[in-house]
């Protein structure tokens, strides 16, 4: 087997891992939300899981660093809050996205309960953040949101499949506007919330300032 092949194959086998811990945190964040087990109970588990956490913070990375097992230019973000398989805190959304025009699909759970039922307001504008974000990326023009405006039309139900979609709607020289919507997969015609965003392509000396120290650290492919 050559050197590029197992690379290859560590790099396969960590993000499945990372997913794999991801899946396992998520149902600890589902479960702990959800209980309502006696005190000893959490207790216990709060020291299981501080045991657990204790080797995982023995290797970290700052800020300044990608994660080892992230692709940054593919696209492969294993700990974006809202679609990367690795972050606790993502539900996450899947997204497949082309030419300006994404759509993705996740369910929410009691974790990003609102009010009762339902999703809080904060959470449905993260992930039209990233879907307009994916739709302005594939348009070929990425860029960062600057605004975001978003209509909370009907409550978004948890534990309930939803169906989310984003279109870029007009390029303005460094300046993309695109839209979305969240809605249940069970009537993807009626809006729950929508959004619109403006996104702004960064000049080179932008791009320098704010990403210069991760771009300078990037391991090599
Ligand atoms: C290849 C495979 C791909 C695979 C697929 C990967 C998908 C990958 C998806 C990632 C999806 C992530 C989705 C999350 C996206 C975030 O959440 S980004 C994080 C949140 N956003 C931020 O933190 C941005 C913070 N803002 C800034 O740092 C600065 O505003 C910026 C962006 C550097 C721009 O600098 P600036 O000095 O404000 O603006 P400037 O460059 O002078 O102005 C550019 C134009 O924008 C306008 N503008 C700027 N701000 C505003 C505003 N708030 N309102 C209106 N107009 C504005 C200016 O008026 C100006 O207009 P013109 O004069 O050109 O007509």
């Amino acid at each position: 087997m050559t050197d590029s092949v197992q690379s290859v194959d560590r790099l396969t086998a960590r993000r499945e891992a990372i997913a794999d811990l991801g899946d396992a945190l998520r149902e600890l964040i589902e479960h702990a939300t959800a209980t309502e087990a006696p005190a000893e109970e959490l207790i216990r588990a709060a020291e299981l899981v501080r045991q657990a956490a204790a080797p995982l913070g023995e290797r970290i990375r700052d800020r300044s660093q990608l994660a080892a097992a992230d692709d940054l230019l593919g696209g492969v973000r294993m700990y974006n809050p809202v679609i990367g398989s690795g972050s606790a805190i993502a539900p996450p959304v899947r997204i497949e996205a082309a030419g300006g025009v994404a759509t993705g699909a996740c369910t929410l759970g009691l974790a990003y309960e609102g009010p009762p039922m339902y999703a809080h307001g904060g959470v449905s504008a993260m992930l039209l953040d990233q879907m307009l974000g994916h739709a302005v990326t594939t348009s070929g023009n990425p860029g960062m949101t600057v605004r975001l405006d978003t209509s909370y039309r009907r409550p978004v139900p948890l534990h309930t499949p939803l169906r989310l979609t984003a279109e870029v709607t007009q390029v303005d020289g460094r300046r993309v506007t695109a839209i979305g919507a969240i809605a249940t997969a069970e009537t993807p015609d009626d809006a729950l919330v929508t959004a619109t965003g403006l996104f702004v392509a960064l000049r080179a000396d932008q791009a320098q300032r704010l990403f210069g120290p991760v771009m300078r650290n990037r391991r090599p492919a």
